[in-house]
């Protein structure tokens, strides 16, 4: 993937499938977003990007909050993302589908405020609401907690777990959150100057010395009373 001469992902090839959680991790510049960009069609790259077996059903791509300001209302945006089964008139049913979609997402209570005068975290949700609304068989998204509280985080984290589990979906995410990624995640894929440095289970992913050749840190592994481990970064080591 190329922006003019700057190569912003070679080198990555992995594989996913429907019902996991696949986290996309690595430094600002990597290359996570080119990368779902592309996997989601909306640049050209080259290699094969290959979507098996979505029976008619698509793919919802979550970009960085780009702030859209429209004067649309959240419940008339979130049913944008039904725009191929809406007709002129709106069916009763389509609206009870996007408010439980807002709803899913503990946002109901914002349907009639307008988007533009809502918090980042909170458009994050409302586009994400949109997206579960037209039903994809796979979710990509990049970066939706960066503007979420650590509450809303940790539900969005725990809901997209639950739509793999239960409804099969393959969830990609672009997440900083190395922690979060670890507690939430199947998998763990990191990029390095657009390129894969390493795919796996968490607790395989993150090491120390990952943290040393991807980030500059020296971190330690700790590991909680109930078991999990988590990374603690403790000095820049460049
Ligand atoms: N529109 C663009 N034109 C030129 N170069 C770009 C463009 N978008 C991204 N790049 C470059 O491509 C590389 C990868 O960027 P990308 O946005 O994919 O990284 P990222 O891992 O998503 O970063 P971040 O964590 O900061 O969001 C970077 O070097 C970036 O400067």
């Amino acid at each position: 993937m190329r922006y003019g001469a700057h190569r912003a992902v070679r080198e990555v090839s992995f594989s996913a499938r429907g019902g996991e959680v696949l986290a996309l991790l690595g430094p600002n510049g990597s290359g996570k977003s080119s990368l779902l960009r592309a996997a989601a069609g909306l640049l050209r790259h080259e290699g094969r990007v290959a979507w098996d077996g979505l029976a008619g059903k698509g793919i919802g791509f979550l970009p960085q909050d780009n702030g859209a300001r429209t004067a649309l209302t959240v419940l008339e945006t979130v049913l944008l993302g039904r725009l191929r089964a809406l007709g002129m008139r709106v069916a009763e049913a389509e609206v009870t589908r996007a408010i439980a979609a807002l709803d899913r997402l503990g946002i109901a209570g914002l349907a009639p405020r307008l988007l533009g005068e809502l918090s980042g975290g909170q458009r994050q949700m409302v586009f994400l609401a949109q997206l579960l609304c037209a039903e994809p068989a796979a979710l990509l998204l990049d970066e939706p907690t960066s503007a979420l509280d650590l509450r809303n985080q940790f539900e969005l984290l725990g809901l997209l777990r639950r739509l793999a589990r239960e409804h099969g979906l393959l969830v990609i995410v672009a997440i900083h959150d190395l922690n979060a990624a670890a507690a939430f995640a199947d998998r763990l894929a990191v990029l390095r100057e657009g390129r894969l440095v390493a795919t796996g289970a968490p607790d395989f992913v993150l090491t120390p010395r990952l943290m040393a050749e991807v980030y500059g840190l020296e971190a330690e592994v700790c590991v909680s009373p109930t078991g999990r481990r988590v990374m603690l970064p403790v000095a820049a080591l460049r």
